[in-house]
């Protein structure tokens, strides 16, 4: 598999890391059946734009911004679905494995790529190791091409049933009509991995929670 590395901004090391309170770093991977519009939510992420054709080649985007007064390095991997799955599914061990939050995409208009994300989310929760202290993987499901409603054949209340069923968020959007709709799906991706990596400081309300406990058990004692 090629993988081609575009910088965007500023570099980074690929490996998501939180540098003191000025900088985070996440890794994204975006996933879901050909032809989705993978590239198309990616591009109009990092340009603002809709170009159309985006080629079938696979890439990780380096991108800095700045979300909530915070530097942000997003780490964007544009996946291509495979020809042949392995043990762990369409999704590879190294995959899972760099990712720190996930975008699965289905077209609107297209069944059966509805039915790739639905095994994709399955693969996730069943093979992505969590690291210690984290209770879910943060995911986000995108129903794209809204913008194609006569040509629709996955209703809204489907792709939100999946949704919540797996505990990920929802979304449906246009990557052709709207740079709004699909920064709200990157924002929504950081906030979750954020609140996981919270979590696993033990600084979560499960750590808050723990923390009282332990001080109240401790004046009861005294
Ligand atoms: N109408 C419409 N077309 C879209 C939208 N998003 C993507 N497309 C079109 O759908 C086609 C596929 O888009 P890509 O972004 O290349 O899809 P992909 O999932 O990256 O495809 P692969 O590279 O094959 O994995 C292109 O012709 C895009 O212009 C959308 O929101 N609305």
């Amino acid at each position: 598999m090629v993988v081609q590395v575009k910088q965007n901004v500023q570099s980074s090391s690929g490996k998501m890391s939180d540098n003191g309170p000025q900088k985070l770093e996440a890794n994204i991977l975006l996933l879901g059946a050909e032809n989705v519009g993978k590239s198309a939510l990616t591009v109009r992420f990092l340009t603002r734009r809709f170009i159309g054709e985006y080629g079938s080649i696979e890439s990780i985007y380096n991108h800095s911004d700045r979300v909530d007064g915070r530097e942000i390095c997003f780490n964007i991997w544009d996946s291509l679905y495979p020809q042949n799955c392995d043990l762990h599914g369409c999704i590879s061990e190294k995959q899972l494995r760099w990712a720190d939050g996930f975008i699965l995409v289905y077209s609107i208009c297209d069944r059966a790529s509805f039915n790739v994300v639905r095994q994709q989310v399955q693969q996730i929760r069943q093979f992505k190791k969590l690291p210690s202290g984290m209770d879910k993987v943060p995911i986000i499901i995108v129903g794209n091409k809204r913008d194609l409603q006569h040509r629709r054949t996955v209703s809204s209340e489907e792709g939100r049933l999946l949704a919540m069923s797996a505990d990920c968020g929802f979304f449906e959007t246009s990557a052709a009509e709207t740079y709004h709709g699909v920064l709200l799906v990157f924002h929504e991706v950081l906030d979750l991995i954020r609140e996981a990596r919270t979590v696993k400081k033990g600084v979560g309300i499960k750590g808050i929670v723990r923390t009282m406990s332990a001080v109240f058990g401790k004046r009861r004692n005294e």
